[in-house]
């Protein structure tokens, strides 16, 4: 059934990562463009809808650069980054000029999806360039993200598009033939695995960091991908760019590589883009009632927070954190830091005579609380 649900996939969100964008790190490799090209034209042709998430900016700048090494500060890599990012939709334009296609350049940062505001403009964009039969080329926009805002790898950038677009399928393609039982490159006997669902917590433990120098996040970023993809019900296909035509045959729904299922209803858009806030205010402890309040649907009283980190304003997105220390659900706070801490472990009776004021009976009205 699942093999289906790619077959019928309309809409796909394809991701190349840097470990095969790229000749061992410095430049493009052009013939790898082009055969994705060609693969995507294919699919144009079926009438599906494909937006292309691609790394490799900062390899084809130090190309250009003529520098013989990757840079290791944030200034140079950003640098490469900014001259390479020309080449590498160049490179992409070209290629799909072969097939009568034209391409457009989004680069995005984490605040861009965070803002309710830029992303619905982002969203009604991709929407328009994809009714024009353009091919979006995707990147993090590295010039201008400091390590707070950013996606840092392109997986997690990867599986936030495919929510925005409400995607079918996102589709990794990497160095290894999937996802295994242990990073090969270290376990000799690591298995692949063919199919498995998303979000199942034993993958985690089997993916690694990144095994190149090139890439940046490795499996453990794909896994996770993979988890968010499919809050918004797409299934994510994890392949090597190596094998033969892996884009065209996994859109036929041939297993090639590692499937990993979404199997959870999908959530509403607002909860959607709730669920891709990736930057945290701060901390709400809850008790083990809280907990089990939260599980069961329903609102975070402030009789079940025990204790608030942090410093937020109110409506700042909060991350709420069991007595075990785990984080069980993030959610929009309806108090600031300063009046939470006020009104923690008090009855919604008490609230008034606390703080002179209700705003709201609740800390999170459960249609802005999501599960983890
Ligand atoms: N369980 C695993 N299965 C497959 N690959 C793994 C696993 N754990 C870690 N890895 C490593 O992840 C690497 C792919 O991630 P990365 O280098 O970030 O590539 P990309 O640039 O395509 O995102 C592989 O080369 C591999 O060494
Ligand atoms: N934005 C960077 C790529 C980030 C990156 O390497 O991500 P990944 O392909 O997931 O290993 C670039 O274009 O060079």
């Amino acid at each position: 059934m699942s093999q289906t649900r790619l077959a019928n996939a309309k809409r796909l969100v394809v991701k190349v990562g840097s470990a095969l964008v790229t000749n061992n790190g410095t430049g493009l490799d052009l013939a790898a463009i082009n055969d994705w090209a060609r693969q995507i034209a294919q699919l144009r042709d079926q009438k599906r809808e494909i937006v292309l998430v691609s790394s490799g900016a900062v390899a084809c700048g130090v190309q250009r650069l003529g520098w013989d090494r990757r840079p290791k500060t944030v200034h140079e890599k950003q640098a490469a980054a900014a001259v390479g990012q020309a080449g590498l939709v160049e490179a992409y334009e070209a290629a799909f000029n072969k097939h009568g296609m034209h391409t457009a350049q989004i680069l995005l940062t984490h605040d861009d999806l965070a803002d309710r505001k830029r992303y619905l403009n982002a969203r009604s964009t991709l929407t328009t360039l994809l009714e024009l039969g353009v091919v979006p080329i995707i990147n993090e926009n590295d010039t201008v993200v400091t390590d707070e805002i950013k996606f840092g790898d392109n997986d997690t950038l990867g599986a936030l598009v495919a929510n925005l677009l409400e995607a079918d399928a996102l589709i990794i393609l990497t160095d290894q033939k999937g996802l295994y039982t242990a990073d090969p490159r270290k376990d000799a006997n690591a298995t692949l695995i063919q199919e498995a669902v998303a979000g199942d917590e034993s993958l985690e433990a089997m993916a690694g960091g990144a095994g190149s120098r090139v890439g940046t996040g490795g499996m453990i970023t794909k896994v996770i991908a993979a988890k968010r993809a499919a809050r918004s019900g797409a299934h994510t296909a994890i392949a090597s760019g190596h094998e033969t035509d892996p884009i065209a045959r996994l859109a036929t729904g041939e297993l090639v590589g590692t499937l990993l299922i979404s199997q959870t209803p999908p959530l509403t858009a607002r909860k959607q883009w709730l669920a891709d806030h990736l930057q945290l205010a701060g901390r709400l402890m809850l008790d083990a009632g809280a907990v089990e309040a939260l599980r069961a649907g329903k609102s975070l009283l402030p009789i079940g927070v025990t204790a608030v980190d942090g410093e937020f304003e109110r409506g700042a997105a909060v991350a709420c954190i069991s007595p075990e220390g785990r984080e069980i659900a993030r959610g929009l706070s309806n108090y600031g830091s300063g009046e939470a801490r006020l009104i923690a472990r008090k009855t919604t009776a008490d609230i008034e005579s606390i703080l002179g004021y209700v705003d709201e009976p609740e800390i999170i009205h459960r249609d802005n609380l999501i599960l983890s």
